[in-house]
């Protein structure tokens, strides 16, 4: 292979590996509530999120969803509590470097009490009530269907204003019992 040939596929683009965290629990009157915050730096500063953030070279996409959840929530998830539920493909064509890849999991399980971070300012929401005027505009076609239990891949196109959804492909996994 010549060097020129080398480069070139050094330089192909991957997406950034990202992970995404949504810590449920029952409320009293049975119904279930999903820990979501408001984003105060940083990518979609301003936007209702969930936990999450890089996956770092030396971890898995489960590993970084603990210890993003730990990070920013001050709130103990062990790995094996997390499942995955979906996978999903961010590309913004106007901004190529914020295409990214995305493990998202879903865990009802962990420990401690949710603290602000420097990061986010947690806050539990019913899943059956998402703050759906301020989170990113492609969580209406997965996550109402991630915290109803199903499990799936999907890819989502932005516009040139990179916030709103131009086209998607949602390819469904499984269908899961809710827990
Ligand atoms: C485009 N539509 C989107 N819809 C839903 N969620 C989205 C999202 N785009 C990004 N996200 C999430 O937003 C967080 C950004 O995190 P971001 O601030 O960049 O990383 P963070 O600083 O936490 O990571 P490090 O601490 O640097 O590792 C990260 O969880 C990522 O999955």
């Amino acid at each position: 292979m010549n060097a020129e040939i080398g480069f070139l596929k050094e330089c192909r683009v991957t997406l950034t590996p990202m992970c995404l965290v949504f810590l449920t629990r029952p409320t009293p009157d049975g119904r279930r509530e999903v820990l979501l915050g408001r984003k105060k730096t940083g990518f979609g500063a301003g936007k209702i999120v969930g936990l999450g953030g890089h996956v770092e070279p030396n971890e898995t996409a489960v590993q970084a969803a603990a210890r993003e959840t730990a990070e920013e929530s001050s709130l103990v998830v062990a790995v094996g509590d997390l499942r995955e539920a979906a996978n999903l493909t961010f590309r913004f064509p106007a901004r190529p470097a914020w295409d990214m890849q995305v493990a998202v999991f879903v865990a009802d399980q962990f420990t401690g009490d949710a603290h602000e971070s420097e990061e986010i300012a947690p806050r539990w929401y019913p899943t059956d009530d998402l703050p759906v005027q301020d989170v990113w505009d492609d969580n209406q076609y997965w996550l109402p269907q991630v915290l109803e239990g199903q499990q799936l891949n999907a890819e989502f196109e932005f516009a040139d204003d990179c916030e709103t959804v131009a086209t998607v492909q949602i390819v469904r996994v499984s269908e899961n019992q809710p827990e």
